[in-house]
């Protein structure tokens, strides 16, 4: 079905999709947050190898949730427009303990966003792991992934406990309130926190 199509057909019957990436460093908790959105529960993981795509059922929206391996993530560079093309929201998973990293996050997510595949996507990110000792503050994270220096992107942040599942149904509340205003008028700039 084509996207103006499934649109009209989306409209006419009340439900959306919307398509998903999560991407973010090794261990950040991707994994984690999909199965704990998709299943209501804490599962055991792996490193990821590839990817998992995960259909989750949210409030008449049908989220589509690319979660890509942390590892590994570069070499895929070359067929990234594959994953990448017509994505909706990106979610960039942050490990809030992993200080060392945050460089390296950075700079994945500098790539990531300016990716031409991602470039009308919206931006939300969650800071992982709240419940641990430690936990970056949001200003870090912010400061750290250079998300004020974003100019013409909708983005969010978001604290987020992938055991308890805190924030992330705020997370897709947010996803589709944001795409659903930028259907109807175009978007601004501006990031929010909210933690
Ligand atoms: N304390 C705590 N641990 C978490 C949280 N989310 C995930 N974890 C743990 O972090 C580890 C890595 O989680 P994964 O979900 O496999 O991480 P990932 O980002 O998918 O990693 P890759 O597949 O290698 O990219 C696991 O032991 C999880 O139980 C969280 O919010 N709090
Ligand atoms: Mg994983």
């Amino acid at each position: 079905m084509g996207q103006a199509f499934r649109k009209l057909f989306d409209t006419l019957s009340g439900n959306s999709e919307i398509k998903v990436v999560m991407v973010g460093l090794d261990i950040a908790g991707k994994t984690t947050i999909l199965y704990k959105l998709q299943l209501g529960k804490v599962v055991s993981t792996f490193p990821t190898v590839g990817f998992n795509v995960e259909k989750v059922q949210y409030k008449n929206v049908d989220f589509i949730v690319w979660d890509l391996a942390g590892r590994g993530l570069y070499k895929l560079r070359p067929v990234w427009k594959h994953y990448f093309n017509n994505t909706d929201g990106l979610i960039y998973v942050v490990d809030s303990v992993d200080r060392e990293r945050i460089g390296e996050a950075k700079q994945e997510f500098q790539d990531i966003i300016n990716d031409p595949f991602m470039l009308n996507s919206v931006i939300l990110v969650f800071e992982n792991k709240q419940d641990l000792r430690g936990a970056m503050t949001p200003t870090e994270v912010c400061e750290g992934l250079g998300l004020f220096d974003l100019k013409n992107r909708k983005w969010h942040i978001l604290g987020t406990c992938a055991l308890k599942g805190d924030g992330l149904y705020e997370g897709l509340d947010w996803l589709s309130s944001t795409l659903k205003e930028k259907q109807a008028s175009g978007y601004s700039s501006t990031g929010t926190s909210s933690f």
